[in-house]
């Protein structure tokens, strides 16, 4: 039988879990805001299109393995069995918390140990171009902001989950919804993530391994996620996945 793991329910208990949780957010959203500045090449001193100072396979291995390791912790703390399992050794209301923090400690491992390659694949100067790129970069960064709140920005984020436990009250799973983006592709946080990624002025060798990788990674994830979303939701989410397209509004593959 499995044992799940409770919590010091005492008032002070519960305002430890509401900190930690609050605590976990915002390191997340400043690792995303740190993400923005080293895929868009804004600010900061190395970002992806940097020079390269190490030889190209040690940087090629070293950024596909800082990759990798993104993906196995995101996608591994994600699974349920690893949740039935985690959840016997951390108490539930901060389960999601913890995995948005292990998530940022992952992202940050990246950026700080991120080898950048330079040699130029494409790069446009002109004033235009770079108009078109960035808003681009931007409207993507905008559409997965968006979708987050579209879900459920504060449950996503384990902020629903630990306020809820300090309120006392029992935690309920979201609905299967299809708000605005949802009505015309599945998967539109993906689709966000995918805009900011590839639409760079300039792309570098490490920044095409980044945007290779990512999409693989996001096309793998959308076929473990929707597995979940059909345990879960059954036929209302077979539906739905016959109806919208994955990653493509109006002419994107359906299942
Ligand atoms: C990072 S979000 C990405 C959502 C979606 N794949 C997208 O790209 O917009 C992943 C979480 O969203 C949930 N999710 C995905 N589609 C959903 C929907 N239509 N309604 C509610 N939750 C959804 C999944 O169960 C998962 O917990």
């Amino acid at each position: 039988m499995q044992q799940q793991q409770t919590f010091d329910n005492s008032f002070l208990g519960r305002v430890f879990v509401l900190l930690y949780g609050v605590f976990c957010y915002f390191a997340f959203l400043l690792t995303c805001a740190y993400a923005v500045g080293f895929i868009g090449n804004i600010f900061l001193p190395k970002s992806l299109d940097s020079n390269g100072q190490e030889s190209l396979v040690t940087a090629l291995l070293i950024d596909v393995g800082l990759l990798g390791i993104f993906a196995l912790q995101h996608s591994l703390m994600a699974r349920q069995q690893f949740k039935d399992w985690w959840t016997q050794l951390i108490p539930k209301p901060i389960e999601r918390s913890t995995y948005v923090l292990f998530s940022s400690l992952a992202l940050i491992l990246v950026f700080w140990q991120w080898r950048p390659i330079g040699i130029t694949i494409w790069q446009f100067d002109n004033l235009v171009a770079q108009i078109i790129f960035y808003s681009l970069f931007t409207l993507g960064w905008i559409i997965v902001l968006v979708s987050t709140f579209l879900i459920n920005h504060f449950d996503l984020f384990g902020l629903r989950q630990v306020y809820l436990y300090f309120e006392e009250k029992e935690y309920t799973p979201l609905k299967f919804e299809t708000p605005a983006f949802y009505q015309y592709v599945r998967h539109p946080l993906y689709v966000g993530w995918l805009l900011a990624i590839w639409m760079t002025p300039l792309m570098t060798v490490a920044h095409l391994v980044f945007a290779l990788v990512t999409t693989i990674y996001i096309l793998v994830a959308i076929q473990l996620e929707e597995k979940d979303l059909v345990d879960i939701h059954g036929e209302k989410y077979k539906n739905y996945r016959r109806e919208v397209p994955m990653l493509i509004p109006f002419i994107g593959k359906k299942s």
